[in-house]
């Protein structure tokens, strides 16, 4: 876990004093031993399909691998889930050293990033912009990466990265499964009622937090580092780190376990 209080880190962006009615954000700290293990919680039902892949952007905030979403190819069901979620895009949070990055953490244990997999209600909405403001319009699988072995699957992303160094470069990126980042086990997860993490911190997701991690090497790490926040045309580049949010209160919330 990082030594520095968190609250020593910027935050990327100056956090509004509170969401309107804001008593689901996120993220948050998982607290396993007040996590309430329900068995009415299904298996996760993950069909993503390679070909809808179509490019990587950065936004300014971080890199995101977008995917086609117009229609039902790339979906997600079961878990806590009621609807049909359709895959929009994935993306990464991290910090600027191997002490913290993610977003949420499990009894207060930082890991140095964390990957989010979006994913918004097809079976309600026909447009994840309609689906951001809805309570039941987003599922985000998020996933913790640890430091260690290199991982193949990930440096064909890796590799592609330069290609994106600046914000609003975009870049060709297809043919990619997304299914290679999650881990083995995807069956043992948390999962509790939250917001976006980045502007408009709407109150629309259900978070799926998995259990295991995956490992990446610390080169493949220092790739996500190498990116900027700033756009060619700025004169002053800053390193894309420590783009997190804050972590959230959990104001009553019930955090659910898949597994006991
Ligand atoms: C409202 C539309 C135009 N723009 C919304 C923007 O794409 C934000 O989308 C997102 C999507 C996911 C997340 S996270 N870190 O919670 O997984 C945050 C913002
Ligand atoms: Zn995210």
């Amino acid at each position: 876990s990082s030594k520095l209080a968190l609250s020593q880190v910027h935050p990327m962006w100056q956090e509004p004093l509170a969401v309107p009615g804001g008593d689901r954000q996120s993220p948050v700290d998982i607290v396993v031993r007040e996590s309430i293990f329900d068995p009415q919680l299904r298996p996760l039902k993950v069909q993503y399909d390679p070909r809808t892949c179509q490019q990587i952007w950065n936004n300014g905030y971080s890199f995101l691998v977008e995917y086609d979403d117009t229609t039902d190819k790339s979906t997600l069901k079961g878990g806590p889930l009621e609807d049909q979620f359709r895959l929009c895009q994935f993306h990464f949070h991290w910090g600027e050293n191997n002490t913290w990055g993610s977003e949420h953490s499990i009894d207060r244990r930082l890991y140095p990033a964390e990957l989010h997999l979006v994913h918004w209600n097809s079976d309600k909405y026909s447009l994840f912009e309609e689906s951001v403001i809805e309570e039941n319009g987003l599922a985000v699988i998020a996933v913790f990466l640890k430091v260690g072995k290199r991982h193949e699957g990930l440096q064909k992303l890796v590799d592609a990265l330069p290609a994106v160094r600046h914000k609003d470069s975009v870049v060709e990126f297809t043919k990619f499964d997304p299914a290679c980042l999650l881990p083995e086990n995807i069956n043992d997860y948390w999962t509790y009622a939250g917001s976006l993490t980045t502007p408009p911190l709407t109150e629309a997701v259900t978070w799926i937090v998995m259990k295991q991690h995956i490992e990446v090497s610390h080169d493949q790490l220092a790739v996500f580092r190498s990116l900027l926040f700033t756009s060619a045309e700025e004169q002053l580049q800053r390193s894309m780190v420590n783009n997190f949010r804050v972590q959230q209160a959990l104001k009553g919330r019930t955090v659910r376990s898949s597994f006991t």
